[in-house]
């Protein structure tokens, strides 16, 4: 299927770095918005080092597909076969997939459908519902209007969901963001946003189980969070080897549940290999990410994953990122705290670490940690040229 709608990246030239430069995230003076057009060949701030966009192994990521039917009907084998699942992939690579999830399949694919109608409006439409800088949340176009290399191959829409408020705010988003005639899109994702945080609560019961700790532990943890949707949108291109639509990473978030469309693209690092994820028909794709590997002291891993792009097909995938309400200290419980591999750290410090000073890759939470709190060398030789200053 070749996209309907123009598709590879031609970015305006990036803007100069401004003075956060230094900070390894560029933050032009002008929100840069790639404006998509064919090119026989991917402009260059779009190339990737070749030990980024390296080429999968053939052998597909064999990952368990758990039924967390099984929570709700009280089987009480299915749900120590389950939690096995699940306690060998977080252990080990930190993905597995879910069946069973009871999201009503159509409302899936009308998430999935909102998400091709968006990217296909008009850029002038889309870039009313730009990212404010400094934040998450909006629409980015190979976050060009951020970074001024490695380019991600795609183009994003992402809007914060908590469910606190009376109000549906995933609604209020789409039509006080992008106008009434945007109402039934936001409907459509604030009922979907409804249905993934429910899931992830259900999830955080088997992952409770399934580490032997205090039985709703993480499930109360997250009951009252303030989690991100994203939308992601990756155009065909015409040299899918030389560039990614979404760079190696951990994620920094808690839990994330992604749905894909059949279109395949994402890949997992493991034993040095990165190996493809096929989408399995009805089944979402659940990770840990670096807060709930530092919730859990490390024992569950965050681990690499990428997604590559390819030159026929466009690609969809929605991401749920679970996260902690802001000022939650993130915090190991009490039966899995020693020794404590992760310092205390609310959601917050972290969030505004990837959004102002650190584009989150393959280290994120070693050097979020530092950056916490720098080891005593460091301080001592900061104290140092303070004092010289
Ligand atoms: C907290 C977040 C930052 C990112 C979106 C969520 C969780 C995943 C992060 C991200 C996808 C990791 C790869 C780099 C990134 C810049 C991207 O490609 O979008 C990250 C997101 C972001 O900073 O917008
Ligand atoms: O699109 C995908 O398959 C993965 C995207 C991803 O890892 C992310 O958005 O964090
Ligand atoms: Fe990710």
């Amino acid at each position: 299927m070749v996209a309907e709608h123009p598709t590879p990246p031609q970015p305006h030239q990036p803007p100069p770095m401004d003075s956060t430069a230094g900070s390894g995230i560029a933050a032009p003076a002008a929100a840069a918005v790639c404006d998509l057009r064919m090119e026989p060949k991917i402009p260059e701030p779009f190339v990737w080092p070749n030990g980024d966009a390296r080429p999968a192994s053939a052998a597909e990521l064999d990952m368990p597909v758990v039924d967390v039917g099984v929570l709700r009907d009280g089987d009480a084998e299915g749900l120590r076969r389950a939690a096995a699942q699940v306690a060998a992939a977080c252990a080990t690579h930190g993905f597995f997939q879910v069946s069973g999830h009871g999201v009503d399949a159509a409302l899936a694919r009308a998430a999935l459908d909102g998400a091709s109608d968006f990217f296909r409006l008009p850029l002038a439409e889309k870039r009313r519902a730009r990212r404010v800088p400094g934040t998450v949340s909006g629409y980015t176009s190979a976050h060009a209007d951020r970074f001024a290399s490695k380019l991600p191959w795609k183009e994003t829409l992402s809007f914060g969901f908590h469910d606190r408020a009376a109000a549906p705010v995933v609604a209020d988003y789409f039509s006080s963001t992008l106008g009434p005639d945007f109402a039934p899109m936001g409907r459509v994702y604030q009922k979907y946003c409804e249905e993934m945080k429910e899931l992830s609560l259900t999830i955080m019961e088997l992952l409770e189980l399934s580490l032997g700790v205090e039985r709703g532990y993480y499930r109360e943890f997250f009951a009252d969070s303030s989690s991100i949707m994203r939308c992601n949108y990756y155009p065909p291109c015409p040299e899918p080897e030389r560039t990614l639509g979404t760079g190696p990473h951990c994620d920094p978030t808690a839990l994330t549940i992604l749905l894909q469309d059949d279109v395949g693209g994402l890949e997992v690092l493991v034993d040095g290999e990165w190996r493809p994820v096929s989408p399995v028909p009805g089944a979402m794709v659940i990770n840990i990410g670096d807060t709930f590997m530092a919730l859990s002291n490390g024992r569950y891993k965050s681990c690499l994953h990428r997604a590559v792009v390819n030159q026929r097909r466009e690609r969809r995938s929605l991401a749920f990122f679970l996260c902690p309400r802001e000022d939650r200290v993130v915090r190991p419980p009490p039966s899995a705290a020693t020794p404590r591999h992760y310092p205390d750290f609310t959601w917050a410090d972290l969030m505004r670490f990837t959004q102002r000073h650190y584009r989150a890759d393959t280290r994120t939470l070693d050097a979020f940690t530092r950056w916490l709190a720098p080891p005593a060398a460091d301080a001592a030789a900061t104290a140092q040229v303070e004092a010289a200053s």
